[in-house]
């Protein structure tokens, strides 16, 4: 059966349908204050078109303050597909991938990008659903000294950038770790982050290949702001989010690999929640695509095998503190999200919603030490 083309996506549809002043009536309900164009110079906008790279940039302002000067940070998202397929040789998909990292990373240079992220194991075909460990797990690389590591080094350095780097970690002793990695502005290493939450459903099946992550909820102070990195599947779990915010996050990332049958509905809401309950930015990335593999594999759930995952839908955005977000990359293309943040907003929304004041931590962390005792009985009041 044909498969029916993908659509770019809902803002697009929203656009052409409805008149000018109606569309703005709708993105001031669903996507809260607007988020103005930021320019982009032709050069830029010319190398975007050579590369193919859908190329937005927005801004999310805050007011002026009396006592303290504006924190402006441009934040970088790069959304992408495999540049060549699947089963290529490991060799061959990490030379493109390196090629089309110099690239949009030069690219994001130009339009003054100072932290760029990339999707969930940005750097090889998102392979965990066939459960083969060959070849795939040669994918694997030290986070501190790998071949992706030193070259984002040198970018990082040459554009002055922080950047971070979701990839597939071998350790010293060949444990696996879903990992993002921090390299600062200077090309340091600064430290990582291991996936702490690793799905189990239907395709996305991880966890013969790594396990939890053992390095709690990190905060990287950077000269661009405190940011920390929520691996994918752990923007299901709001206390993960919460985590990163009790440690003083005021950027949180989550690099992702998720497909439209799986979790389309949700993606527009987590991140962004997350978002509001804990005062800080966060920036969703997905991949985009349909990565087709040689052998076939089954999802456990009585229908026939199948060579590929789905469609990665791509949708790449970021939420502010106070609700707003910008649009969304496309379901379908290879795009860079520039935006503009300000991250005086993260105390502003924080004073005047008090969420952070009024959030009873003491009487959740009560409830949750009961909770994890095998005794526990949950507090229900029944009619006698
Ligand atoms: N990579 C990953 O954690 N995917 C899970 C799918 C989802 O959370 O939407």
């Amino acid at each position: 059966m044909a498969k029916i083309p993908e659509f770019e996506s809902v803002d697009l549809i929203l656009q052409n349908a409805l008149n000018e002043d109606d569309y703005k009536k709708v993105c001031q309900v669903l996507y809260g204050n607007p988020t103005p164009q930021l320019e982009i110079s032709s050069t830029a906008k010319d190398l975007a078109n050579q590369y193919n790279i859908e190329l937005k940039a927005y801004s999310i302002p805050a007011q002026e303050e009396q006592t303290r000067k504006p924190r402006k940070v441009r934040i970088g998202l790069y959304q992408h597909e495999l540049p060549i397929l699947a089963c290529s040789p490991i060799s061959e998909m990490k030379d493109a991938m390196q090629k089309m990292a110099k690239n949009v990373i030069a690219l994001a240079s130009k339009i003054g990008v100072n932290i760029f992220c990339f999707q969930e194991a940005w750097y090889m075909p998102f392979a965990f659903c066939t459960r083969e460990k060959i070849p795939w797990c040669e994918y694997a690389e030290s986070a501190e000294n790998g071949h992706t590591t030193q070259l984002l080094q040198n970018l990082a350095k040459e554009y002055n950038m922080v950047i971070i780097s979701p990839i597939l970690e071998r350790d010293g002793v060949d444990t696996l770790w879903n990992t993002a990695v921090v390299i600062d502005n200077s090309g340091d290493y600064l430290g990582k982050h291991r996936k702490n939450h690793i799905p189990r459903v239907g395709d996305f099946n991880e966890s013969t290949y790594y396990f939890e992550g053992n390095t709690g909820h990190p905060v990287f102070e950077t000269v661009y702001g405190k940011i920390a990195i929520n691996i994918c599947y752990g923007r299901h779990h709001p206390l993960n989010w919460l985590a990163f915010g009790l440690n003083g996050a005021e950027i949180v990332f989550n690099p992702s690999a998720t497909v439209g049958a799986l979790s389309e509905p949700l993606w527009g809401i987590e991140a962004r929640n997350a978002a509001i309950a804990n005062g800080y930015f966060t920036c969703a990335i997905n991949r985009v695509g349909t990565e087709v593999f040689d052998n076939e594999f089954t999802s456990g759930d009585g229908k026939p095998a199948h060579r590929d995952f789905g469609h990665f839908y791509g949708s790449s955005y970021v939420a502010a503190p106070n609700g707003s977000r910008t649009p969304g990359l496309s379901r379908t293309r290879n795009g860079l999200l520039v935006t503009e943040v300000d991250l005086n907003l993260c105390r502003q929304v924080k004073d005047h919603w008090g969420f952070q004041m009024t959030r009873r931590l003491d009487m959740y962390a009560e409830l949750l030490s009961q909770a994890t005792s095998p005794s526990y009985s949950p507090q229900i009041i029944k009619k006698k």
